[in-house]
């Protein structure tokens, strides 16, 4: 199979035909506004944070602000085991995935739209702290991100399933600083099976390009006996 014919998703939508059936979408429900706020400012202290090394920041005095303010957070906030429950309550999991979610400070966050012609496409700017080469996103944040968007795709094209197998190449240096375009789209679908892909461009040119077979298939839901979820990422 050609490279271009591997990686054109106008090509994709034609051969699928009548079996896109796009999902209606519903945005990421607001929360607590001060909630998505304490999150912002995490996300501030974490790329601060990764700028603090040969820094004049007097350190010492930041450890023990810093601190109080995890220790007044932790002894008030459920525990990672009932956090897990309350993630499956609504859209919990959507507001709180690694990628997207308003409410996780280690989300970029990446900003995904989904387009008429059937794929999921995102234009974000990384900072240092996700380098992996000099100057360069690591790259298995490039991977976290796509893997995911592939799962928005799948969804957007009436898709859904786990990710089985998943397949990057790295074309050329992903640069930081510069904004990214993440495109990714279902390829093909046959039964249980959908075989999704992605690129990252940097401008014109091609840093990444990806394939992931996803498989339907359901999980138990934590907290909820006897419940599984076909999706990874908060609709049941
Ligand atoms: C625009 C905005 C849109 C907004 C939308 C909002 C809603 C949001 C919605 C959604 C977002 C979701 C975002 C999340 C994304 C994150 C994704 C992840 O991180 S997933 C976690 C990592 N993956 C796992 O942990 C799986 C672990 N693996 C398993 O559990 C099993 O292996 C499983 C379920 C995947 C398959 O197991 P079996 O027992 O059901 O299937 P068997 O019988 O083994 O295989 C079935 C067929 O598939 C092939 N197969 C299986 N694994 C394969 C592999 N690795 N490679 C190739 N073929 C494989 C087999 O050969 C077989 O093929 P033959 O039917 O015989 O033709």
């Amino acid at each position: 199979m050609r490279d271009d014919e591997l990686f054109s998703f106008e090509d994709a939508r034609q051969r699928l035909g009548e079996s896109f059936d796009p999902l209606p979408v519903p945005a990421i429900p607001p929360a607590d506004p001060d909630l998505d706020r304490v999150v912002v400012e995490l996300r501030r202290l974490r790329d601060a944070s990764a700028a603090l090394a040969m820094s004049e920041v007097e350190l010492g005095d930041i450890a023990d602000r810093l601190g109080e303010v995890a220790s007044l957070l932790e002894s008030r906030v459920a525990g990672p085991a009932d956090r897990l429950e309350t993630m499956w309550k609504g859209a919990g999991t959507r507001r709180s995935n690694p990628v997207s979610g308003p409410e996780n400070p280690i989300a970029p966050p990446v900003d995904f739209v989904g387009c008429d012609d059937g794929s999921v496409m995102a234009t974000v700017t990384l900072g240092p702290a996700y380098q992996g080469p000099p100057g360069c996103v690591h790259g298995g944040i490039s991977a976290l991100i796509i893997d995911h968007m592939m799962g928005l795709a799948n969804h957007w094209g009436g898709r859904y399933g786990m990710t089985a197998h998943y397949e990057l190449d790295y074309r050329s240096p992903t640069p930081l600083l510069q904004p990214l375009t993440f495109r990714c789209w279902v390829h093909e679908v046959d039964g249980r099976k959908t075989w999704t892909h992605g690129t990252i461009h940097a401008g014109d040119r091609l840093c990444v390009e990806a394939r992931g077979l996803f498989l339907e298939a359901s999980v138990p839901v934590p907290g909820q006996p006897g419940t599984r979820s076909t999706v990874a990422d908060g609709s049941q």
